[in-house]
């Protein structure tokens, strides 16, 4: 007849490893998903913010060459051009976001 040790169950010696996902987040604290997607956020809003003074410098020099040669500030087929590709990205309110990103670049007309 054979015996058996009975096993004391034992803790894993490992860590378990975490997904990109579940890395930063503990979907248990609503606090702590809330306040690191907020930071994502941020983070995501000084980007933004920097490309849209980006934009804004790219804009100005295509202004300033343009009157420079005796042309209008305003390009109007132009802009058609860049509310039609916002629109179809984003729908309506990309068209809204397109007409401030406009006023930013080339002021009120
Ligand atoms: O593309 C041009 O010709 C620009 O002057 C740039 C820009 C823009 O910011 O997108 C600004 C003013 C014009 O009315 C059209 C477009």
């Amino acid at each position: 007849m054979t015996t058996t040790t009975p096993t004391t169950p034992t803790t894993p010696t490992t860590t378990p490893t975490t997904t990109a996902s579940t890395a930063t987040t503990d979907a248990s604290d609503p606090e702590q998903v809330i306040g690191e997607a907020r930071e994502r956020i941020d983070e995501l809003d000084a980007r933004i913010i920097r490309l849209v003074r980006e934009r804004m410098e790219v804009s100005s020099r295509i202004q300033r060459t343009r009157i420079a040669a005796g042309g209008r500030r305003v390009h109007l087929s132009r802009e058609m051009e860049v509310l039609s590709r916002f629109r179809a990205e984003l729908g309506g309110p990309g068209t809204t976001l397109a007409m401030t990103l406009l006023e930013l670049s080339r002021g009120r007309v």
